[in-house]
């Protein structure tokens, strides 16, 4: 039986329109703009309410230390490299990483990507300078193309379109692996690419060495092994790009109330999470799991506000805070933020995002970060939440599976002329296949710690 929507809670959907939205596109052509979100409103979802609703009742397990998090993608994904190896490639990092931290840490590791939906940029400058001419500044592939020329730069609605066919594409492909026995655990050593002389590759070996005769043991028991062919695999992206998510927020026929369908869990970024902004206004109104990034700026006060408006009746799982302070203020910022949520009682998962408080630009012009950085933020968001007896509850990262050269750092040393080598993001550096693994491994120490 299909529950019937309240037209208020309908209605409310369109708040939004009223409030200020910051980091949205000029559109030269608002009525092309209304077409194509007539036209996204008439395609399928992209994801089920249901499955949201699963993913709910994961994070808030996280957020009581039985579950952990691992959220990684690109900064920025582009059609360009929306290809089966790419999406493959990614896959096997973030399932290899949570095979090392399921397996290193006990922990059931909830496995989502910034995948199938991440392509709406904020920016520092809405202009981007080079040579003496100035254009629009890259805002990802949803809204513009990243090639220097007016043409590029200028906002297409169509891309939308593009947006949520490739979407769809890559979830496909996603839902394939995940289900149809390439994730499968009975197949962890095939994932592995690397040469194995390399220290993060044999780590991981041995892992997948032990995982085998684990289960070939409880196979030899008689136990049912089959559960382990598939995984869940959740998508995210930032709920940035406005007239791309309301056409697909659509009414659940179970509840009556609105899903944000274009993926399973959406967050607000560190630059749209103005209480009084369209941004929390509009999460407010979805069933979603929702995330909000926390910079170094956030006070407790704001904290307590964004809970009022995003999880007023503390339901668990609803909402997740996404910490990303930097490294060297991790450890004076983070406590009295934790402090004030916990005093509050009403649950959040908290969540380390090691990235983005920790942006360098070397002098040859690369913005990048140091692994040493990624990895001192993330040992600081366990040191606070040990101290303070509350549960970090997962780690969000920019990563690819592939070997770039755009962190520096890790087990490769990869240093500032080593950067050229392979720095391909449009956007944020990400670690490569090996920096992500390293990442893992050394969160195993800390996971069995807390
Ligand atoms: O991904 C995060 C932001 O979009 C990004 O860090 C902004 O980068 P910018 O300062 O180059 O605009
Ligand atoms: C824009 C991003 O982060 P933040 O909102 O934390 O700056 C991002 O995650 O790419
Ligand atoms: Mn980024």
């Amino acid at each position: 039986m299909s529950v019937e929507p309240d037209p208020r809670v309908v209605a409310g959907l369109d708040a939004w329109e009223q409030l200020q939205a910051a980091q949205q596109p000029s559109w030269p052509d608002a009525v092309e703009v209304r077409r194509v979100r007539d036209r996204l409103a008439t395609l399928p979802p992209l994801v089920f309410a249901g499955e949201a609703d699963a993913l709910r009742a994961q994070l808030a397990a996280a957020s009581r230390g039985e579950a952990f998090l691992l959220q990684g993608g690109d900064c920025a994904e582009t059609f360009a490299e929306a290809t089966a190896d790419n999406i493959r490639n990614k896959v096997k990092t973030i399932l290899q990483m949570a095979v090392v931290l399921t397996y290193g840490a006990s922990l059931p590791v909830i496995k989502m990507g910034r995948m199938a939906g991440q392509y709406a940029k904020p920016r520092s400058s809405d202009a981007e300078t080079r040579d003496g001419v100035t254009l629009p500044a890259f805002r990802g592939d949803i809204i513009n193309d990243h090639a220097f020329t007016e043409q590029a730069r200028t906002p297409d609605p169509q891309r939308l379109l593009e947006a949520y066919h490739t979407s769809a594409s890559t979830l496909n492909l996603i839902r394939a692996f995940t289900t149809g026995g390439f994730a499968s655990l009975l197949r962890v050593h095939e994932w592995n690419r690397g040469f194995t002389a390399n220290p993060a590759y044999a780590r991981y070996e041995e892992i997948a060495a032990e995982i085998d005769r684990a289960i070939r043991f409880m196979a030899a028991c008689g136990a049912d092994v089959d559960a382990l062919r598939t995984v869940d695999f959740f998508a995210s992206h930032e709920g940035l790009l406005l007239d791309y998510e309301r056409p697909l927020t659509r009414i659940d026929s179970r509840t009556g109330l609105p899903y944000d369908c274009s993926g399973h869990f959406l967050w607000v970024g560190e630059r749209t999470r103005q209480l009084d902004g369209a941004h929390v206004d509009y999460f407010s109104r979805v069933q979603n799991p929702i995330g909000v990034k926390l910079g170094p700026t956030t006070s407790g006060d704001d904290a307590i506000a964004l809970m009022d408006r995003l999880n007023p009746t503390g339901t668990p799982g609803r909402l997740t805070f996404i910490t990303r302070m930097g490294a060297g203020k991790v450890r004076d910022l983070l406590p009295a933020l934790v402090e004030k949520v916990t005093a509050d009682g009403r649950p959040v998962t908290w969540v380390c995002d090691p990235m983005h408080g920790n942006g360098i630009t070397t002098p040859s012009g690369y913005k990048t970060r140091r692994f040493s950085d990624v990895m001192d933020e993330v040992a600081g968001f366990f040191e606070v939440h040990r101290s303070l007896g509350t549960v970090p509850g997962g780690l969000h990262i920019e990563l690819t599976g592939d070997d770039v050269t755009e962190v520096l750092g890790g087990g490769e040393e990869i240093d500032e002329a080593g950067l050229a080598r392979r720095y391909e993001t449009l956007v944020d550096p990400r670690l490569n296949h090996q920096q992500s693994l390293e990442l893992a491994f050394q969160v195993v120490e800390l996971l069995r710690r807390a």
